[in-house]
């Protein structure tokens, strides 16, 4: 299993290290644009491998996509993060051209890979990987859903005073911070709905706490996060390719599921060896459908950028 990770960043070099602890692929490939900088990340984390005890083998190279041929699964995280006050939409002017040329020098080398897309606004970047690779539609993920709804759990927990392992829940939507649908609804601790244990206004904190949990981050650290997007994307690298059939909220171009259709947003599919495997619908309340609608509409005012 060959995975490339294109941009060995902060989110870059973080995915590798975790693709590299979990030890299920045999080669992870980092490329930047910057001049040593993946062969410094990789030499770097290979130097841990006896340390963490894995051994997948991690290289780096700069900008020769020639290594990154016959890549099962390949990831982007190449482009500029935000920094605190911005919104993720405004990374589309620089991020757009970035995206479409490494799509398209990945595919390039690499007719069956699987792309799983992380740079921001990553909706519409993954929409824009769809436009600039004309790949299969199972084979372009973004990444957004699973990080968002990791920090929902993690705000959950925080609420109910109780181990992350015991909530459950999803976020789906928009990758953005007004867009993101914690469906608060359908969250529970061990089986039983949240709203037995929290009030109405604690649940609508936390639900306002997740959608603006990278913007929180971001104004801490003063550029965005990288450890839970990191493994986050880890996470869908390894149900790809350990063909785990695991669902998450992921980004996909969707056909007249929950009445959407030509273009990319946060809906729960199952991942498995053939990328998106199954779209999940899952019945939403009349609330939660007009909110799906208004962030489908925030999404196109996005994409609709791609062409102005
Ligand atoms: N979807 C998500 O949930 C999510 C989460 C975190 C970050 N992000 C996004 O991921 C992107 C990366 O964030 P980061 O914190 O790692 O930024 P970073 O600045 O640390 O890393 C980006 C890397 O991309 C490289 N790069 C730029 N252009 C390139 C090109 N044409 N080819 C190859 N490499 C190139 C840069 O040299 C840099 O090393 C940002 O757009 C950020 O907003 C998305
Ligand atoms: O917040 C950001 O800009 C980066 C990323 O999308 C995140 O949610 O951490």
């Amino acid at each position: 299993m060959k995975v490339t990770v294109v941009g060995a960043g902060a989110v870059g070099a973080s995915c590798a290290e975790y693709i590299g602890i979990k030890n299920f692929a045999s080669e992870v490939v980092l490329l930047d644009i910057k001049e040593g900088f993946a062969e410094g990340k990789a030499m770097d984390l290979m130097q841990t491998a006896s340390l963490m005890g894995f051994d997948t083998k991690i290289t780096g190279t700069t900008n020769d996509y020639s290594k990154t041929a016959g890549s099962n699964i390949a990831v982007i995280t190449s482009g500029i993060p935000r920094k605190p006050g911005m919104t993720r939409e405004e990374l589309i002017g620089i991020n757009a051209g970035i995206v479409k040329t490494v799509s398209e020098n990945l595919v390039k080398h690499s007719p069956d890979v699987i792309l799983i897309v992380v740079s921001n606004p990553m909706d519409t970047m993954a929409y824009l990987a769809h436009q600039s690779t004309g790949l299969p539609k199972n084979r372009i993920i973004g990444m957004g859903g699973a990080l968002d709804s990791a920090r929902f759990k993690y705000r959950l927990a925080e609420a109910l005073e109780c181990p992350q392992s015991d909530v459950d829940g999803m976020v789906l939507g928009m990758h953005s911070d007004t867009g993101m649908i914690p469906l608060t609804r359908l969250a529970t601790r061990n089986s039983v709905p949240v709203s037995n244990f929290l009030s109405e206004d604690r649940l609508n904190q936390v639900m306002e706490d997740t959608k603006v949990g990278g913007a929180t981050l971001t104004k801490l650290l003063g550029t965005s996060a990288w450890y839970a997007p990191g493994a986050a994307v880890s996470s869908l690298v390894q149900a790809i390719a350990c063909d785990q059939k695991k669902m998450f909220p992921c980004s996909v171009l969707l056909d007249g599921e929950y009445g959407l259709s030509d273009l990319c947003i946060g809906v729960p599919v199952i991942l498995g060896k053939n990328g998106i495997e199954k779209i999940v619908e899952v019945p939403l309340s009349d609330t939660e459908k007009e909110t799906m609608q208004k962030s489908a509409q925030a999404v196109r005012d996005v994409n609709a950028l791609l062409n102005a």
